[in-house]
Protein backbone atom coordinates (compact mmCIF):
# COMPACT_ATOMS: atom_id res chain seq x y z
CA UNK A 1 0.00 0.00 0.00
CA UNK A 2 1.22 3.40 -0.63
CA UNK A 3 1.46 5.94 1.91
CA UNK A 4 -0.38 9.23 1.55
CA UNK A 5 0.58 11.75 3.55
CA UNK A 6 -1.88 15.06 3.00
CA UNK A 7 0.12 18.88 4.29
CA UNK A 8 -2.57 21.36 3.90
CA UNK A 9 -2.85 24.70 5.25
CA UNK A 10 -3.80 28.03 4.47
CA UNK A 11 -2.25 30.17 1.52
CA UNK A 12 1.64 30.74 2.15
CA UNK A 13 1.71 29.20 5.94
CA UNK A 14 4.76 26.82 4.99
CA UNK A 15 3.41 23.84 3.30
CA UNK A 16 6.52 23.78 0.54
CA UNK A 17 8.67 25.03 3.17
CA UNK A 18 7.60 22.29 5.07
CA UNK A 19 7.57 19.78 2.73
CA UNK A 20 11.17 20.56 1.55
CA UNK A 21 12.12 19.51 4.76
CA UNK A 22 10.58 16.46 4.69
CA UNK A 23 11.97 15.20 1.83
CA UNK A 24 15.22 15.42 2.91
CA UNK A 25 15.01 12.90 4.97
CA UNK A 26 12.87 10.46 2.65
CA UNK A 27 16.47 9.33 1.32
CA UNK A 28 15.39 5.74 1.06
CA UNK A 29 11.68 5.98 -0.05
CA UNK A 30 10.67 6.29 -3.59
CA UNK A 31 8.26 9.52 -3.28
CA UNK A 32 6.04 11.71 -5.67
CA UNK A 33 4.95 14.99 -4.41
CA UNK A 34 1.51 16.38 -5.98
CA UNK A 35 1.26 20.12 -6.10
CA UNK A 36 -1.74 22.02 -6.45
CA UNK A 37 -1.90 25.17 -7.49
CA UNK A 38 -4.90 27.46 -7.82
CA UNK A 39 -3.59 29.07 -10.82
CA UNK A 40 -2.74 28.69 -13.62
CA UNK A 41 0.91 29.21 -13.12
CA UNK A 42 3.11 26.62 -11.41
CA UNK A 43 5.45 27.58 -8.84
CA UNK A 44 5.72 25.39 -6.06
CA UNK A 45 6.34 22.48 -8.10
CA UNK A 46 9.66 24.48 -9.32
CA UNK A 47 10.62 25.02 -5.95
CA UNK A 48 10.60 20.83 -5.12
CA UNK A 49 12.12 19.99 -8.66
CA UNK A 50 14.80 22.59 -7.70
CA UNK A 51 15.90 20.09 -4.87
CA UNK A 52 15.70 16.86 -6.82
CA UNK A 53 12.51 15.40 -6.07
CA UNK A 54 9.72 13.90 -8.36
CA UNK A 55 6.73 16.43 -8.63
CA UNK A 56 3.35 16.12 -10.52
CA UNK A 57 1.55 19.46 -11.08
CA UNK A 58 -2.57 19.64 -10.97
CA UNK A 59 -3.44 23.27 -11.64
CA UNK A 60 -5.64 26.07 -12.24
CA UNK A 61 -8.19 24.82 -9.62
CA UNK A 62 -8.60 23.07 -6.02
CA UNK A 63 -8.43 19.17 -6.56
CA UNK A 64 -10.69 18.88 -3.67
CA UNK A 65 -13.57 20.29 -5.84
CA UNK A 66 -12.79 22.08 -9.65
CA UNK A 67 -10.47 19.38 -10.50
CA UNK A 68 -11.17 16.32 -8.30
CA UNK A 69 -11.29 14.16 -11.15
CA UNK A 70 -8.04 15.25 -12.38
CA UNK A 71 -6.25 14.11 -8.87
CA UNK A 72 -8.90 10.76 -8.61
CA UNK A 73 -6.74 10.15 -11.98
CA UNK A 74 -3.48 10.89 -10.95
CA UNK A 75 -3.58 9.24 -7.94
CA UNK A 76 -4.55 5.86 -9.79
CA UNK A 77 -1.39 6.36 -12.33
CA UNK A 78 1.43 7.52 -10.10
CA UNK A 79 0.61 4.38 -8.23
CA UNK A 80 0.74 2.11 -11.12
CA UNK A 81 3.70 3.73 -13.49
CA UNK A 82 6.17 4.94 -10.36
CA UNK A 83 4.94 2.11 -7.75
CA UNK A 84 6.13 4.89 -5.27
CA UNK A 85 6.09 4.05 -1.07
CA UNK A 86 4.86 7.39 -0.28
CA UNK A 87 3.12 10.52 -2.05
CA UNK A 88 2.85 13.77 -0.20
CA UNK A 89 -0.14 16.02 -1.22
CA UNK A 90 -0.29 19.72 -1.19
CA UNK A 91 -3.58 21.43 -1.51
CA UNK A 92 -3.67 24.62 -2.49
CA UNK A 93 -4.03 27.00 0.97
CA UNK A 94 -8.04 27.44 -0.05
CA UNK A 95 -8.63 23.38 -0.41
CA UNK A 96 -10.48 22.04 1.82
CA UNK A 97 -8.75 18.54 3.89
CA UNK A 98 -12.74 17.25 4.92
CA UNK A 99 -13.08 17.06 1.10
CA UNK A 100 -9.57 15.96 0.29
CA UNK A 101 -10.15 12.71 3.12
CA UNK A 102 -13.32 11.90 1.30
CA UNK A 103 -11.58 11.47 -1.75
CA UNK A 104 -8.73 9.19 -0.06
CA UNK A 105 -11.83 7.50 0.92
CA UNK A 106 -13.59 6.36 -1.85
CA UNK A 107 -13.40 2.55 -2.47
CA UNK A 108 -10.98 2.64 -5.84
CA UNK A 109 -8.18 5.35 -4.18
CA UNK A 110 -8.50 2.70 -0.36
CA UNK A 111 -7.74 0.07 -2.72
CA UNK A 112 -4.26 1.36 -4.07
CA UNK A 113 -3.58 3.60 -0.99
CA UNK A 114 -3.64 4.49 2.94
CA UNK A 115 -3.81 7.80 4.84
CA UNK A 116 -0.49 8.22 6.53
CA UNK A 117 -1.12 11.72 8.26
CA UNK A 118 -3.48 14.84 7.82
CA UNK A 119 -1.08 17.44 8.75
CA UNK A 120 -2.53 21.33 8.21
CA UNK A 121 0.51 23.87 8.53
CA UNK A 122 -0.48 27.04 10.94
CA UNK A 123 1.56 30.22 10.00
CA UNK A 124 1.56 31.83 13.71
CA UNK A 125 2.71 35.57 12.26
CA UNK A 126 -0.57 35.62 10.19
CA UNK A 127 -3.23 32.80 12.02
CA UNK A 128 -5.03 35.27 14.32
CA UNK A 129 -5.83 37.64 12.05
CA UNK A 130 -6.32 35.49 8.45
CA UNK A 131 -9.18 33.11 10.78
CA UNK A 132 -11.18 35.92 11.46
CA UNK A 133 -12.42 36.67 7.66
CA UNK A 134 -11.71 33.08 6.11
CA UNK A 135 -12.40 30.86 9.35
CA UNK A 136 -14.41 28.28 7.66
CA UNK A 137 -11.21 27.47 5.66
CA UNK A 138 -9.41 27.47 8.93
CA UNK A 139 -11.72 25.27 10.81
CA UNK A 140 -11.78 22.55 8.43
CA UNK A 141 -8.15 22.36 7.85
CA UNK A 142 -7.82 22.22 11.44
CA UNK A 143 -10.21 20.23 13.16
CA UNK A 144 -9.67 17.17 9.94
CA UNK A 145 -6.16 17.45 11.04
CA UNK A 146 -4.35 14.66 12.72
CA UNK A 147 -1.05 16.73 13.01
CA UNK A 148 -0.74 20.66 13.27
CA UNK A 149 2.73 21.91 12.71
CA UNK A 150 3.43 26.02 13.54
CA UNK A 151 5.13 27.94 11.07
CA UNK A 152 7.09 31.04 11.74
CA UNK A 153 6.98 30.39 15.65
CA UNK A 154 10.28 31.95 16.05
CA UNK A 155 8.99 35.30 15.16
CA UNK A 156 6.14 35.26 18.09
CA UNK A 157 6.66 35.61 21.83
CA UNK A 158 5.61 33.07 24.45
CA UNK A 159 1.84 34.95 24.72
CA UNK A 160 1.06 35.05 20.97
CA UNK A 161 2.01 31.73 20.76
CA UNK A 162 -0.44 30.34 24.09
CA UNK A 163 -3.40 32.51 21.83
CA UNK A 164 -2.81 30.33 19.21
CA UNK A 165 -2.17 27.07 20.78
CA UNK A 166 -5.35 27.46 22.76
CA UNK A 167 -7.46 28.51 19.18
CA UNK A 168 -6.38 25.69 17.97
CA UNK A 169 -7.36 23.70 21.12
CA UNK A 170 -10.58 24.78 21.47
CA UNK A 171 -11.15 23.54 17.26
CA UNK A 172 -9.26 20.26 17.60
CA UNK A 173 -8.64 19.04 21.25
CA UNK A 174 -7.04 15.91 20.12
CA UNK A 175 -4.15 16.70 17.20
CA UNK A 176 -0.40 16.92 17.93
CA UNK A 177 0.60 20.28 18.09
CA UNK A 178 4.34 21.03 17.11
CA UNK A 179 5.64 24.62 17.74
CA UNK A 180 9.49 23.99 17.03
CA UNK A 181 11.60 26.18 15.60
CA UNK A 182 12.02 24.19 12.04
CA UNK A 183 15.63 25.69 11.73
CA UNK A 184 16.67 23.42 14.43
CA UNK A 185 14.67 20.51 13.42
CA UNK A 186 16.63 17.41 11.72
CA UNK A 187 15.14 16.68 8.61
CA UNK A 188 14.23 12.89 10.43
CA UNK A 189 12.24 15.02 12.91
CA UNK A 190 10.12 16.23 9.93
CA UNK A 191 9.47 12.58 8.97
CA UNK A 192 8.52 11.78 12.44
CA UNK A 193 5.95 13.50 12.45
CA UNK A 194 4.39 12.08 9.83
CA UNK A 195 5.58 8.29 10.95
CA UNK A 196 4.33 8.43 14.46
CA UNK A 197 0.88 7.33 15.21
CA UNK A 198 -1.30 10.40 15.87
CA UNK A 199 -5.25 10.47 16.40
CA UNK A 200 -8.28 13.00 15.55
CA UNK A 201 -11.84 12.45 16.53
CA UNK A 202 -12.09 10.86 13.37
CA UNK A 203 -15.49 13.07 12.55
CA UNK A 204 -15.20 14.91 9.80
CA UNK A 205 -15.94 18.46 10.07
CA UNK A 206 -16.99 20.50 6.56
CA UNK A 207 -16.64 24.38 6.15
CA UNK A 208 -18.90 26.38 4.73
CA UNK A 209 -16.27 28.20 2.91
CA UNK A 210 -18.83 29.54 0.01
CA UNK A 211 -18.94 32.87 1.60
CA UNK A 212 -15.54 33.10 2.14
CA UNK A 213 -14.32 31.72 -1.51
CA UNK A 214 -16.81 35.08 -2.76
CA UNK A 215 -14.50 36.96 -4.91
CA UNK A 216 -11.37 35.34 -4.60
CA UNK A 217 -9.49 34.27 -7.77
CA UNK A 218 -6.31 34.64 -9.31
CA UNK A 219 -3.80 36.40 -12.05
CA UNK A 220 -0.69 34.67 -13.38
CA UNK A 221 1.94 36.79 -15.04
CA UNK A 222 4.94 36.04 -17.45
CA UNK A 223 7.90 38.92 -18.01
CA UNK A 224 10.73 39.11 -20.05
CA UNK A 225 12.79 42.07 -19.08
CA UNK A 226 14.54 42.78 -16.19
CA UNK A 227 13.37 44.99 -12.71
CA UNK A 228 14.99 47.50 -11.00
CA UNK A 229 14.48 47.29 -7.00
CA UNK A 230 12.93 50.50 -7.03
CA UNK A 231 9.95 49.31 -9.12
CA UNK A 232 9.28 46.54 -7.51
CA UNK A 233 9.31 47.87 -4.08
CA UNK A 234 6.62 50.37 -5.44
CA UNK A 235 4.73 47.52 -6.65
CA UNK A 236 4.66 45.77 -3.72
CA UNK A 237 3.68 49.30 -1.77
CA UNK A 238 0.61 49.12 -4.76
CA UNK A 239 -0.35 46.12 -3.46
CA UNK A 240 -0.20 46.45 0.32
CA UNK A 241 -2.06 49.86 -0.30
CA UNK A 242 -5.63 47.87 -0.82
CA UNK A 243 -6.25 49.45 -4.37
CA UNK A 244 -5.66 46.08 -6.04
CA UNK A 245 -8.03 44.38 -4.10
CA UNK A 246 -7.27 42.42 -0.81
CA UNK A 247 -4.36 40.28 -1.52
CA UNK A 248 -4.08 37.12 -0.33
CA UNK A 249 -0.78 35.66 -1.50
CA UNK A 250 1.66 36.35 -4.32
CA UNK A 251 4.66 34.20 -5.05
CA UNK A 252 6.83 33.90 -8.25
CA UNK A 253 10.21 34.69 -9.59
CA UNK A 254 11.62 37.95 -10.78
CA UNK A 255 14.99 38.90 -12.29
CA UNK A 256 15.54 42.13 -10.31
CA UNK A 257 18.93 43.94 -10.82
CA UNK A 258 19.81 40.75 -12.38
CA UNK A 259 19.63 38.32 -9.84
CA UNK A 260 17.00 35.98 -9.59
CA UNK A 261 14.82 36.58 -6.89
CA UNK A 262 11.76 34.29 -5.72
CA UNK A 263 8.80 36.63 -4.61
CA UNK A 264 6.38 35.98 -1.25
CA UNK A 265 3.58 38.26 -0.24
CA UNK A 266 2.26 36.65 2.64
CA UNK A 267 -0.14 38.44 4.77
CA UNK A 268 0.23 42.17 4.32
CA UNK A 269 4.59 41.53 4.08
CA UNK A 270 6.52 40.37 1.24
CA UNK A 271 9.47 39.26 1.24
CA UNK A 272 12.15 38.96 -2.01
CA UNK A 273 15.06 35.90 -1.89
CA UNK A 274 17.84 35.39 -3.46
CA UNK A 275 17.37 32.27 -5.76
CA UNK A 276 20.84 30.47 -6.54
CA UNK A 277 19.67 29.23 -9.99
CA UNK A 278 17.89 30.69 -12.70
CA UNK A 279 14.73 30.95 -13.40
CA UNK A 280 11.74 31.85 -15.94
CA UNK A 281 10.07 35.30 -14.64
CA UNK A 282 6.57 34.37 -13.69
CA UNK A 283 4.26 35.14 -10.45
CA UNK A 284 1.00 33.99 -9.41
CA UNK A 285 -1.28 36.61 -7.09
CA UNK A 286 -4.05 35.56 -5.43
CA UNK A 287 -6.97 38.26 -4.07
CA UNK A 288 -10.37 38.60 -3.01
CA UNK A 289 -11.73 41.36 -5.52
CA UNK A 290 -8.47 41.57 -7.47
CA UNK A 291 -8.15 44.39 -9.90
CA UNK A 292 -6.55 41.81 -12.31
CA UNK A 293 -5.83 44.46 -15.41
CA UNK A 294 -4.75 46.78 -12.89
CA UNK A 295 -2.31 44.71 -11.35
CA UNK A 296 -1.54 43.56 -15.09
CA UNK A 297 -0.31 47.09 -15.14
CA UNK A 298 1.48 47.72 -12.22
CA UNK A 299 4.15 44.89 -13.47
CA UNK A 300 4.17 45.74 -17.13
CA UNK A 301 3.67 49.22 -17.94
CA UNK A 302 6.81 50.21 -16.02
N1 LIG B 1 11.65 31.75 8.53
C1 LIG B 1 10.64 30.97 8.22
N2 LIG B 1 10.01 31.21 7.06
C2 LIG B 1 9.02 30.40 6.72
C3 LIG B 1 8.62 29.31 7.52
N3 LIG B 1 7.62 28.69 6.88
C4 LIG B 1 7.40 29.36 5.75
N4 LIG B 1 8.24 30.40 5.64
C5 LIG B 1 8.26 31.43 4.57
O1 LIG B 1 6.89 31.72 4.26
C6 LIG B 1 6.73 31.96 2.86
C7 LIG B 1 5.66 31.02 2.31
O2 LIG B 1 6.09 29.68 2.47
P1 LIG B 1 5.62 28.50 1.50
O3 LIG B 1 6.27 27.26 2.02
O4 LIG B 1 5.80 28.85 0.09
O5 LIG B 1 4.06 28.49 1.84
P2 LIG B 1 2.89 27.61 1.16
O6 LIG B 1 1.96 27.24 2.25
O7 LIG B 1 3.50 26.47 0.41
O8 LIG B 1 2.24 28.63 0.19
P3 LIG B 1 1.04 28.39 -0.87
O9 LIG B 1 1.26 27.01 -1.43
O10 LIG B 1 1.21 29.46 -1.86
O11 LIG B 1 -0.23 28.50 -0.14
C8 LIG B 1 8.11 31.74 2.25
O12 LIG B 1 8.71 33.02 2.13
C9 LIG B 1 8.84 30.88 3.26
O13 LIG B 1 10.24 31.08 3.21
C10 LIG B 1 9.30 29.09 8.78
O14 LIG B 1 8.98 28.23 9.59
N5 LIG B 1 10.31 29.96 9.04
Amino acid sequence: MVKIDVVSGYLGSGKTTFIKHLLNACGNEKVIVIENEFGEIAIDGDLIKNEGFEVYELQQGCICCSIRSNFIEALGKIVDEFEPDRIIVEPTGMGLLSEIIGILSIPKIKQISEINSLTTVVDAENYLEEVEGFGEFFKDQIKNADRLIISKAQFMNYQEIDKILSSLRELNPNSLIVTQNWEFMAPEEFLKILDNSSENSGKIYRGNVEAAMKGVSSIGLEFTESFKEKDIENIILELKSGKYGQIMRGKGFLNIDDKTMEFNYVGNDCKLELLNTKKDQKICIIGKNLEKEAVSELFNNL
